[in-house]
């Protein structure tokens, strides 16, 4: 059933859409659709399509996602708890896909909470490069801090920053920023009807404000041939087209880049980019240049074909770098995605060709001025910083220099144990109770990039390379693997979340339709007999810390001791 959708929404679309009003408008009939997203950092595509256990069609656009049945559950489900997919609207994972990352990126997302494009991003990064995920709302920030740990990425930090306090940490740093825009949601009136009352509290002139001040200090954070992506899940060329034609009218190194159009999407139009049906002027736009090469969006035609002029065949070429999802030419609730490009740097007098060849050089430099990943025997090379000093924590009150009460730099954002205090209430040292718990229970740990980094006793694994945070609102300095506490390492959840089963020393495995995993979540105690156990190498003690799987993907901690298995599961992350 149509919802009443504002009267000035309606009187928009039918003066942009014309001939296509009618289709557009019966989209509100059609039934609501759903999407998951596999996480390709634990589980690849083809063994998810084997291994779910739910109704599922693929995406066009989206090699990893797919549509599931309005029956299916995917949010009870102990996979979900290993973080083996995250649940996303359809059209929402194109932005990332026209993002074109590569593993060793330097990537940004700006607006990023509660997180699903940046787990998308993080997959394609492969745990290699950097992550750096902000939202300007410290809320919000906890829910992507979880899908953060929950997905099991290992190279990313999560800020809490407004864009012109990043612009000057990270002018020219990064090869890829999306800018997933606050918006009036125009997208989203199907799927959830509190959209419509928002769209009549923010309008498109608020958005659009808000959206040209982000979108100017992202493109600031852009190295040169790095490429930003902007997108919004409304449809109004004022906070769309017009963006786009200001950005690139405000900066001459910017320029767009064509995109190769899945089916069903339509190229975004130059026009609406000069003025828009709310009366909002757009600036001159710029001619087009060279094609995004890799974009890995090519695919399979959608169910729905597109229609009209701009929407003919695969293969389509969007010359303006901008492209349009319908809600009446596909299966999802619509988007706008645009795609420029800062222009390399001229080399010899000649524009370099190679944006990632360029890209390398600078990175060479911000590396060997950092420290140097800690490995065995590198232990006191451990950067390790008093919580009030080095950075604002996740919570504003938190800025003094005591590092006291709610100053741990990432205080959690999902129950789990608070940070421990200022550096001074630290009894052992935190590089040292990480190293004897990594000796004593885990493998591999030597084969690690990045660096220990440690905020009171909490200690982080922390991607190589990345300037100097002092002064930034950290919530997650890197993945958080524990507590050093006042007498031993307690781990994390992100740690157990981001480990493979055959990194730990002992673990236990049950089956998703396993009664014990079901209990697990739930936070109940297990009664294991010893030889249930997996263990590597010698475990003659039998207790301690032990993983626990879903069919060998791990979901949390035990500690194990004479048959039985207390639960460490922290309460924020049950099955409830
Ligand atoms: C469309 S949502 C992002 C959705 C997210 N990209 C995802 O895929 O899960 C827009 C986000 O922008 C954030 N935001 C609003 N103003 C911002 C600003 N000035 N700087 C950074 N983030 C901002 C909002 O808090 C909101 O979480």
């Amino acid at each position: 059933m149509r919802q009443q959708l504002p009267e000035a929404f309606v009187n928009g679309m039918r003066t942009l859409l014309g001939e296509q009003f009618d289709a557009f408008m019966a989209s509100y009939d059609a039934p609501r659709l759903y999407g998951l997203r596999s996480n390709s950092l634990k589980i690849d595509p083809e063994q998810w399509r084997q291994q779910s256990p739910f109704h599922l069609r693929p995406i066009p656009w989206c090699e990893t996602g797919s549509y599931y049945d309005g029956d299916d559950r995917p949010g009870k489900h102990p996979y979900y708890h290993a973080g083996l997919y995250y649940i996303q609207e359809p059209s929402a994972m194109a932005p990332v896909e026209l993002l074109n990352v590569q593993p060793g990126h330097r990537v940004l997302d700006l607006c990023a909470a509660p997180g699903g494009k940046s787990t998308q991003i993080a997959a394609k990064l492969q745990g290699k490069g950097v992550l750096v995920t902000n939202d300007n709302a410290g809320e919000r920030t906890k829910a992507l801090a979880k899908n953060i740990e929950l997905a099991g990425v290992r190279n990313a930090v999560v800020l809490n920053e407004e864009p012109a306090s990043l612009a000057p940490v990270f002018a020219g740093w990064f090869d890829r920023i999306l800018v997933d825009a606050p918006c009036s949601g125009e997208g989203m009136f199907r799927k959830d009807e509190s959209m419509i009352a928002s769209w009549e509290r923010h309008s498109v002139e608020r958005c659009a404000g808000m959206q040209r001040d982000i979108v100017k200090h992202a493109s600031q954070m852009l190295a040169p041939g790095g490429i930003l992506v902007y997108s919004t899940c409304t449809f109004s060329p004022a906070e769309n087209e017009v963006q786009i034609a200001d950005l690139l009218a405000g900066d001459p190194r910017l320029e767009r880049v064509s995109i190769q159009l899945a089916p069903g999407f339509v190229e975004g139009r130059l026009e609406w980019g000069q003025a828009d049906t709310n009366g909002i002027e757009g600036r001159s736009t710029q001619e087009s240049s060279e094609s995004l090469g890799a974009n890995e969006a090519q695919v399979t035609a959608g169910d729905k074909q597109a229609s009209g002029e701009t929407a003919s065949a695969d293969g389509r070429i969007a010359e303006s770098g901008m492209a349009r999802l319908w809600p009446h030419l596909l299966d999802g609730e619509g988007h706008f995605v645009a795609v420029v490009r800062r222009k390399p740097l001229p080399v010899d007098g000649q524009a370099e060709s190679d944006a990632a060849a360029q890209q390398a050089g600078s990175r060479e430099e911000v590396l060997a001025a950092s420290e140097p990943p800690i490995g065995r025997g590198k232990r006191d090379r451990m950067e390790r910083r008093d919580e009030g000093r080095a950075a604002r924590s996740g919570d504003r009150s938190s800025r003094g220099s005591n590092g006291g009460k709610g100053a741990a730099a990432g205080k959690h954002a999902n129950g789990g144990k608070a940070g421990g205090g200022a550096a001074a209430a630290v009894a052992v040292d935190p590089a040292e109770a990480w190293r004897s718990f990594a000796d004593e229970h885990l493998i591999g740990t030597d084969e690690w990039t990045g660096r220990l980094v440690a905020f009171g006793s909490r200690v982080y694994w922390q991607p190589e390379g990345l300037p100097s945070l002092d002064g930034l609102r950290v919530v997650r300095a890197g993945w958080y693997l524990g507590d050093a506490g006042r007498h031993r390492f307690e781990p994390s959840q992100a740690l157990a979340l981001g480990l493979r089963r055959s990194e730990m020393k002992r673990s236990w495995s049950g089956s998703a339709d396993d009664a014990a995993i079901m209990r697990f979540l739930k936070g109940e105690t297990l009664h294991l007999a010893t030889e249930e156990l997996t263990v590597i190498g010698d475990d003659t003690a039998h207790k301690g810390y032990t993983l626990i799987c879903v069919d060998n993907y791990p979901i949390g901690w035990g500690k194990y001791a004479s048959g039985m298995l207390k639960n460490e599961l922290p309460a924020g992350w049950r099955w409830v």
